[in-house]
């Protein structure tokens, strides 16, 4: 098994988001840019000045995504800059009161950047506050009732929709997730004994050797066949033989290092990729892991059942392909099973 498993899944998602993000702050620097030169022409220079700032602070947003790559920042100067500016809308009511017009742009961004409970949350303070700005006497502009009504009722219509919509957006996510998850697992893995399988393992030690190739680390790998595998499927049944093939899974999954990895090779062979090991210290590994099948009795059923294994050994180098090497292995676990089995080839 590889025991440092990652989904790229989780990463793509993270890029998305990443990417909207600055899109966000790309849009919101460009509108108050443009909104602001209009308010420089309609000679409206309080507001247009407003707008310049939050154009600059949009535009530090987009930097700080560039610059730190730290998306928490930006997507909090993005979303409390497009709160501020909402506030003075509303406040001062913008161009001839049209300023609370712009309010709607609030519960998407903010479902979007905080998820659904937390973007609620934040929505109802904002709503609370703009509520407050709007029907206390603080207001330096004055928008009639029925104006004031029916902006909250139409800004709670539109909240209501983008969070039915930020809902099922996130139940597809966690789905398509799911589904992902399940087909690179059966793409990638055995489902007997959930160790890699020979598909994925090929993967890895492609991706291995070009990195010994740009290191010149050393890399090894073992071949290992279960012996005598046969007689136990022929007297205990092919359940017995799956029992036992699982339990090998898991006893070689805890020996290896984190880095390793083990994989089901094919029926009852493993594979084993031993990054940053030599071939004589992968001989000292294969001797290790062949007594301690040997010392361990698998229970099946009331039975007890004995299992060894032979393992050929084998140090890759940039001058062998991969298939190379493992016809190598192949042969020296053949001279493994030649000379009596429970045995590990080739001798140092
Ligand atoms: N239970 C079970 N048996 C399997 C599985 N895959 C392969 N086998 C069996 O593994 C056995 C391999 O037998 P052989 O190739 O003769 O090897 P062996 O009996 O281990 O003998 P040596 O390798 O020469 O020591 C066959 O009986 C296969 O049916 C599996 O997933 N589950």
């Amino acid at each position: 098994m590889r025991k440092n498993l990652k989904t790229t899944t989780s990463n793509n998602r993270m890029i998305h988001h990443t990417n909207v993000i600055a899109l966000f702050a790309l849009v919101g620097m460009s509108i108050t840019a443009s909104m602001g030169i209009l308010g420089l022409f309609n000679e409206n220079y309080f507001l247009a000045a407003a707008l310049f700032l939050a154009s600059i602070i949009y535009f530090l947003g987009y930097f700080s995504l560039k610059k730190f790559n730290n998306t928490n920042l930006s997507s909090a100067i993005v979303l409390y800059s497009l709160y501020l500016l909402m506030f003075y809308l509303v406040f001062t009511g913008g161009v001839e009161n049209t300023g609370p017009l712009w309010i709607y742009i609030v519960p998407p961004v903010s479902l979007y950047i905080h998820g659904f409970k937390r973007g609620l949350t934040d929505i109802a303070l904002f709503i609370i506050i703009i509520g407050m700005f709007m029907f206390m006497p603080i207001n330096v502009t004055t928008y009639s009732i029925e104006f004031k009504l029916r902006l909250i009722y139409s800004f709670l219509t539109v909240t209501f929709l983008s969070a039915l919509y930020e809902y099922s957006r996130t139940q597809s996510f966690k789905r398509i997730l799911e589904l992902s998850n399940k087909y690179e697992q059966l793409a990638n893995y055995d489902p007997l004994t959930q160790l890699s399988n020979r598909r994925d393992a090929l993967h890895i030690l492609q991706r291995e050797q070009a990195r010994i190739l740009r290191n010149k680390e050393a890399l090894s790998i073992i071949l290992c066949d279960v012996d005598y595998f046969k007689k136990v499927n022929d007297q205990l049944g092919h359940n017995a033989g799956d029992a036992v093939l699982v339990e090998l899974a898991s006893l070689f999954t805890r020996s290896i290092r984190e880095q390793d990895c083990v994989a089901r090779w094919g029926g009852e062979e493993f594979l084993f990729i031993l990054p940053q090991t030599s071939a004589q210290n992968a001989f000292v590994f294969a001797e290790k892991i062949k007594k301690q099948v040997q010392n361990h009795l698998i229970r099946y059923e009331n039975n007890d059942i004995n299992i060894t294994v032979s393992m050929g050994v084998v140090q890759l180098h940039s001058d062998i392909s991969i298939d190379e090497a493992i016809n190598n292995a192949d042969k020296h676990l053949y001279q493994a099973k030649n000379s009596g089995r429970n045995e590990v080839y080739p001798k140092p």
